[in-house]
């Protein structure tokens, strides 16, 4: 059998990055996907998107879903003020065992809290678990078919507020538009597309950035 993809990408990370160095590890990881082995990385076109929203929102408190290998977590987490908290979901053991050592190698660890289940399971259990009262910023980037059951179960659970930021990944590729009806067609949220390509790339994808209103 031998590596896995996610082995083989945090080989990579370790032989090329710098530890403690979170902008060495993200090169590190697109050089590798974009030259050697492609990988479901958010990557450096659509990277730049979420670093430019990210900046704008400042978050105190971030969940992520859909952890794989710890790309946008160390993109995301790079950006994030002191005593801020990221929270990252993950669904399976392989790809959040990756993960952790990528985090750990930027040297973000302890802004990260890398939780491993399924993110229906987990965000009911946010309040109590890890004293989030509500969530500033949210990346969906897992799978396409849950991120309209999770939006729905994020406001049931009372973990968006006024002004609360979605930006969810692959809209387009490989599609999300179940969710894209619900947030595009809700009063609750001011949607905008942000046309980029699918990591590595000359496919389009994008970013859909939705904006809870309360
Ligand atoms: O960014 C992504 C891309 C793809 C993907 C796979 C195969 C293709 F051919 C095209 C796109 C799947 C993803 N699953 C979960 C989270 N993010 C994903
Ligand atoms: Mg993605």
């Amino acid at each position: 059998t031998g590596t896995s993809r996610p082995q083989r990408m945090l080989k990579a990370v370790q032989k090329n990055a710098t530890k403690g160095d979170p902008q060495s590890v993200i090169s590190a990881i697109d050089y590798y996907c974009r030259h050697k082995e492609w990988a479901m990385n958010v990557g450096d076109d659509k990277g730049l998107i979420l670093d430019s929203v990210l900046m704008e929102v400042n978050p105190s408190t971030v969940l992520e879903l859909g952890t794989y290998c710890g790309y946008s977590t160390v993109r995301i987490a790079r950006l994030m003020s002191p005593g801020s908290k990221l929270i990252t979901v993950e669904f399976n053991p392989a790809f959040a065992e990756v993960a952790r050592q990528i985090i750990a190698y930027a040297g973000l660890q302890d802004k990260v809290t890398l939780v491993e289940g399924s993110s229906g399971d987990l965000i009911p259990k946010m309040k109590e678990r890890f004293g989030i009262k509500y969530f500033d910023f949210v990346f969906l980037d897992h799978w396409k078919d849950s991120y309209a059951p999770d939006t729905k179960l994020l406001e049931d659970c009372g973990l968006l507020k006024k002004g609360t930021v979605l930006l969810a990944d692959n809209v387009i590729c490989p599609g999300a538009p179940e969710y894209l009806k619900y947030v595009r067609n809700s009063p609750r949220y001011e949607s905008r597309y942000y046309k980029s390509n699918l990591e590595y790339t000359k496919a389009e994808d994008g970013l859909e950035k939705s904006v809870f209103l309360g």
